[in-house]
């Protein structure tokens, strides 16, 4: 067996950070904002590009509010207009496309009318494979300014092969996330390792990598972003808002926000290669008190690294602590 194989496996919970000499008076010092593309945000944080966690009016106030987005591809005919309606408002536009034929008729509507978003995501369940690399080669060469992320892939050589192909951020993931349920189907995917996956393919990457899927606490970014990630995306986390576009269910007086994976049945309106399923995510309140929370804990996460911006935090010692030995504090 390969080195590469029996490498530790390790997921989120059973990862901690070790605290360095804190340098800040005040946590409000610490600078917790991130270069993508050309743009900066205020936090390494975007909402997971599906149909149950981002629409237009999310979006529209993200891009307002210097937050990354990525818009889904599940309605493939309003993307031209949803990029002219940005640029309208004088914000940026980011889409996601697949790798079907009609998405390269597309691309080349878009390059011909001129409508450029400053951000495309080529969304697939299986990112390593020659119809993502054909892709990226083609929307590098039509739409050279706009920033590529391609994905999902697990692996140090996709990261390699994506990167070399022309994608200019690759999103690791294939199977973590809350409504999935690749790994129970096909056997195959970073379900319970995808920290340990993250930390493999950031060996390889040499462009920035978007961590995608199992982030259940706001620690989780902090984590990710010392394990290599310069972006995190995040669905389940951000699905139970008052903006979110599930409905809202009310259960012996609790309420709820419907939840769907995007290779769920509800999502494909058929039950043909299915990989995920509908759930509900406790309601939370507006995203904005989110989004503010998270900001404040990578503030104190930067505090505890010993430094002033995100960039400490990924040089941190870590420990494994197997979190069937926390789990017994509970
Ligand atoms: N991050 C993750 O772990 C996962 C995410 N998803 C999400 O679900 C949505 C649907 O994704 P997807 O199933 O890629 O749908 P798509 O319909 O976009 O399929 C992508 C294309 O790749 C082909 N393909 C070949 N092998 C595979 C494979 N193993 N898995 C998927 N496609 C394959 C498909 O053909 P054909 O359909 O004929 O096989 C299709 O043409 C996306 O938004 C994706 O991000 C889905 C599963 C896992
Ligand atoms: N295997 C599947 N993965 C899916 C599906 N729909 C979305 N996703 C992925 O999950 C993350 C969000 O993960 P979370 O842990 O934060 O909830 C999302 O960005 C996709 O990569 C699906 O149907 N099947």
């Amino acid at each position: 067996m390969s080195n590469y194989f029996s490498m530790e496996a390790f997921d989120y919970d059973d990862i901690q950070l070790v605290p360095n000499k804190c340098i800040i008076k005040s946590r409000k010092e610490a600078d917790t904002s991130v270069k993508f593309g050309s743009r900066t945000f205020k936090i390494p944080v975007v909402p997971a590009n599906m149909e149950s966690v981002i629409d237009d009016d999310l979006a529209i106030w993200l891009a307002e509010n210097g937050y990354y987005y990525v818009m889904h591809r599940f309605y493939p005919e309003k993307r031209a207009d949803f990029i002219k309606m940005m640029h309208d408002k004088g914000l940026f536009a980011s889409i996601s496309v697949g790798i079907k034929d009609s998405e390269y008729d597309f691309i080349d509507y878009l390059a011909k009318e001129k409508i450029i978003p400053e951000y495309i995501t080529i969304d697939v369940a299986h990112g390593h494979s020659d119809y993502v690399i054909k892709m990226i080669k083609y929307i590098k060469d039509k739409l050279p300014d706009t920033f590529l992320t391609a994905g999902n892939i697990a692996t140090p050589e996709a990261v390699r092969e994506l990167e070399n192909a022309g994608a200019d951020a690759t999103k690791v993931g294939v199977g973590p996330g809350r409504a999935c349920i690749t790994k129970l189907k096909t056997g195959f995917g970073t379900g319970g390792w995808q920290l340990a996956a993250l930390r493999m393919c950031s060996k390889a990457a040499r462009k920035p990598l978007i961590a995608d899927g199992g982030i259940r606490h706001n620690g989780d970014i902090a984590k990710s972003v010392r394990f290599g990630a310069s972006m995190v995306m995040i669905g389940s986390l951000f699905a139970g808002h008052e903006e979110s576009p599930g409905n809202l269910i009310t259960i012996d007086g609790k309420r709820y926000k419907q939840y769907w994976g995007s290779a769920s049945e509800v999502q494909k309106g058929a039950y043909r290669n299915v990989e995920g399923k509908q759930m509900l995510v406790p309601y939370r309140g507006s995203i904005k008190d989110t989004l503010r929370e998270m900001q404040e804990d990578l503030q104190s996460s930067i505090s505890y690294a010993g430094g002033k911006d995100l960039s400490a935090i990924r040089v941190v010692d870590y420990v494994i602590v197997k979190s069937s030995i926390f789990d017994g504090d509970k």
